[in-house]
């Protein structure tokens, strides 16, 4: 039988290093077709968004094996911290996972428990799924916990209390920061760049540097990459597929209108 090398999760390598800040786009058009082009742009990363696209199991295994295609690494956000979809998700071929709204360090235990295999989780243990090549990775079953990246994502105010306690959760490989749902639960809904939201953001950037952990964020426009970058944010998403084509579509209408 033709026999296959486990992937190398080259994401989880370049956050855990935290030298270059890592760039990612973001998937939420759930489109075959343009997250192979995308995924091949040169992002440290593309992540395939289960929370805000309807997307379902199928749809999300598409996606990873249209982006696994490209030279980014495949990151994927569940729609919800639960077991079972994290389970399915890992075998689909997940390796990298931004779980939302991670409130507790029990919560977080929980996440990384379902990506992982026995003795660290209770992730099922069938080796002829297709994240194994379908048995074809030899070992797959003994390896693939090694190169499982787990971040989960802080986005409330309660979160915030708990990030020492989220970052000491073994399996937890960085803390991603949602200014969106922040700025909600801040009562600041649709104003993520509010000052006192900057504020929470920015010391939290540090708390979680100071757990020895990278930092992760998101910012859809220059400006607010740049803030964050200049916080001291490790990895920060720049766009998605929808604001490429939205800025796009509106830039050429207005050129030659
Ligand atoms: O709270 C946030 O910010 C996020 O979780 C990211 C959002 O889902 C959204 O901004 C992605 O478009």
């Amino acid at each position: 039988m033709t026999e296959f090398a486990l992937p190398r999760n080259a994401f989880k390598a370049k956050l855990a290093a935290r030298k270059d800040p890592v760039l990612g786009l973001w998937l939420m058009l759930g489109a075959d077709a343009s997250t192979e082009l995308l995924a091949d742009a040169g992002f440290d990363y593309v992540l395939v968004d289960g929370e805000h696209s309807p997307l379902d199991i199928d749809l999300m295994r598409r996606q990873i094996a249209a982006a696994e295609r490209g030279a980014s690494s495949v990151v994927v956000r569940p729609p919800v911290n639960e077991a079972w979809i994290l389970k399915q998700l890992a075998d689909a071929g997940a390796q990298s996972f931004i779980i939302p709204m991670v409130d507790t360090a029990e919560q977080a235990e929980a996440a990384v428990q379902a990506c992982l295999y026995p003795p660290q989780g209770i992730r099922g243990a069938a080796g002829v799924v297709r994240a194994a090549r379908y048995g074809r990775i030899p070992g797959y079953l003994t390896k693939a916990n090694a190169e499982i990246c787990v971040v989960p994502q802080v986005e409330t105010l309660t979160a915030v209390e708990n990030i020492e306690a989220i970052c000491a959760v073994e399996g937890v490989d960085a803390i991603f920061i949602g200014p969106s749902d922040l700025s909600a639960s801040m009562g600041f809904t649709g104003r993520p760049g509010a000052p006192e939201v900057d504020e929470v953001i920015r010391s939290s950037i540090a708390r979680i540097h100071a757990c020895g952990k990278p930092a992760c964020t998101l910012g859809f426009d220059e400006a607010t990459v740049a803030k964050y970058l200049g916080m001291g944010a490790d990895m920060v998403a720049v766009g998605s597929d929808v604001t490429l084509l939205l800025r796009g579509a509106a830039e050429l209408l207005a050129k030659h209108r």
